[in-house]
């Protein structure tokens, strides 16, 4: 009986899904002018990003990304375009901030203005929905994660409560 099920599972046809991560780092600064402590001075962080995705494991015979859910590579070379270059050694700042908004804006030529206080969360979630909308088709993003510190991180998988 045992045999037999084994049998029939591998005359199926498989396609495995996997899960893969890339990571950046990027330096920017930001301010969280609401904070009880130092968090509300402009300040700098060396921020890492590792965004995952998921997708069916390429099986195309001779194909360069054969074996992979995507090459690193081109996952790279999305999060370098839409998180790094726009952020790195750049600053992002709250709308609502407006003292600190206008000095940046006229000292700074990158600047990430955002809806809500620039927190590990914000940037967790705006870099989630710049990522996803650059994926390949049938490439879907499962998570990113923005590290702020070491030590203190955020994560996000596009889930939204209504
Ligand atoms: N939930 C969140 N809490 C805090 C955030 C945030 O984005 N989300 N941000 C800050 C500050 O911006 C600050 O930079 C973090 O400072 P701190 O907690 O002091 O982090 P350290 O790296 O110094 O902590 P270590 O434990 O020494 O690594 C505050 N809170």
């Amino acid at each position: 009986m045992c045999t037999l099920l084994l049998a029939d599972l591998s005359q199926t046809p498989s396609l495995t899904t996997m899960q893969i991560s890339r990571k950046i780092e990027i330096d920017y600064g930001h301010t969280l002018p609401n904070h009880f402590s130092f968090c509300n001075q402009l300040h700098g962080h060396r921020g890492v990003v590792v965004a995952t995705v998921e997708g069916p494991v390429i099986e195309r015979s001779g194909d360069s990304e054969e074996g992979m859910v995507m090459d690193f590579r081109f996952l790279k070379e999305i999060m370098v375009e839409h998180i790094h270059n726009r952020l790195d050694h750049g600053f992002a700042v709250w709308r609502e901030d407006h003292e600190d908004l206008e000095f940046i804006l006229k000292r700074n030529t990158r600047v990430l203005v955002t809806d809500d206080p620039p927190t590990a969360e914000y940037l967790a979630k705006w870099a989630f929905n710049e990522i996803r909308t650059h994926l390949p088709e049938g490439i879907s993003l499962h998570n990113v994660r923005w590290y702020e510190t070491p030590n203190n991180w955020a994560d996000y998988d596009g889930q939204i409560i209504k």
